[in-house]
């Protein structure tokens, strides 16, 4: 099989490359870049020396529908809006790792991202792809939207109790840290060092625009949630996202009642780890892997529960994730290519 990442200049493309290029079902890996055609990938990224004799490509919509069979976007908002509906006819496969795709309604990528969406006709054929949720639609994919960090970490920390309504829907409040590569890899005030290094910043306050992304997917799950508060704040670390959830209980619930829906709930989700009681998950327990790993405590005095749920953001947060996804389009078992133990310490 032949993929094309567009963006693999970027921290999403990178990594898809690092796994792109090991997956067993993928004979070739076509770059693209909008800036810097004919140049040696290597220079982009020179720890790739020695692993890498590729040279960037100019996106040309034509050839590339004539020499891949699944494209990767890992591109910022907005070129997808442009690039996936000129696929919409081809037999290419297109998985896109930006949010231009993910929301259902047209008006609330409007708002939420502060430029035009695609049309709705295009948004009607993209599928939401939270591996261990769609998988049947995911299966029938040609058009993947790929989740966003935090999304992915909330609404896989949040499915089961939301799922079974064991939780007041109107109660939901995420707290979420992220590493600094979340932001991409060009520099900017915000992500450089000196702001960064010994600092914890909340940042987007009310106005993240994966608010509706989370809505949208637990609406789907139970139909009585509606609004979430959750809130962002940038970690002085590379990579991870923890997300710490809290909501109230609509019963008295024990934590051992809880962990076990979790772990039946998650029971054929390989990426998806539930931590014994007492145990929580750290965001590198997961560096440099897919695995989503979750831990709860009930507070007996609060009735509420606490649920830690991390992964990395570049791997189950976007590369991974899409990775996985393109191994369920693609009839592939959805490990293949990415079981491998996370990078510690
Ligand atoms: N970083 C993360 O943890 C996550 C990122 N995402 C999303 O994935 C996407 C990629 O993110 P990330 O890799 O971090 O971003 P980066 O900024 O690191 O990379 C984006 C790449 O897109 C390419 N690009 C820029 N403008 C255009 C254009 N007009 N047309 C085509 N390509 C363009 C650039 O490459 P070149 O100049 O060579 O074309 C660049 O290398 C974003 O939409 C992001 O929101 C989603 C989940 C997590
Ligand atoms: C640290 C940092 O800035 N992280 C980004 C991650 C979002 C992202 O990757 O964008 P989409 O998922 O919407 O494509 C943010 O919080 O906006």
């Amino acid at each position: 099989m032949k993929v094309g990442i567009v963006g693999a200049t970027g921290y999403g493309g990178v990594e898809l490359y690092r796994i792109l290029s090991k997956h067993p079902h993928v004979d070739e890996c076509i770059l693209y870049s909008s800036s810097e055609v004919d140049v040696p990938y290597i220079n982009s990224f020179p720890h790739l020396n020695e692993l890498s004799d590729h040279k960037l490509k100019n996106i040309d919509v034509e050839e590339m529908k004539n020499n891949v069979d699944v494209l990767f976007l890992a591109t910022p908002p907005g070129v997808s809006r442009n690039l996936s509906p000129q696929f919409i006819e081809s037999n290419v496969k297109i998985i896109d790792l930006s949010g231009d795709l993910r929301l259902k309604k047209k008006s609330e990528y409007e708002a939420w991202y502060k430029r035009p969406c695609v049309d709705e006709s295009v948004l009607e054929k993209a599928v939401y792809g939270l591996s261990e949720l769609n998988k049947a639609e995911i299966e029938k994919a040609k058009l993947l939207a790929n989740p966003g960090c935090f999304p992915t970490a909330t609404i896989l920390g949040l499915a089961p109790v939301v799922k079974q309504k064991l939780v007041n829907e109107q109660s939901i409040i995420v707290d979420a840290k992220t590493g600094v590569s979340g932001a991409g890899r060009n520099a900017s005030q915000a992500t450089h060092y000196s702001e960064i290094n010994e600092n914890v910043k909340i940042y987007k306050v009310h106005e993240h625009q994966h608010i509706p992304e989370v809505e949208q997917a637990l609406h789907v799950l139970n139909n009585a949630v509606t609004c979430i508060s959750f809130h962002t704040h940038l970690m002085p670390m590379t990579r991870g996202i923890m997300a710490t959830i809290y909501a109230s209980l609509t019963d008295s619930y024990s934590t051992e009642a809880l962990l076990d829906v979790y772990k039946s709930f998650y029971e054929h989700s390989p990426f998806v780890r539930i931590r014994n009681k007492n145990e929580f998950p750290s965001t590198k327990e997961v560096y440099g892997s897919n695995f989503c790993d979750i831990g709860l405590k009930v507070d007996e005095r609060t009735n509420r529960v606490t649920i830690v749920s991390v992964i990395d953001n570049l791997m189950k947060g976007a590369a991974g994730q899409a990775v996985q996804n393109f191994n369920i389009m693609n009839g592939f078992e959805e490990t293949t290519g990415l079981y491998f133990a996370p990078i510690y310490p």
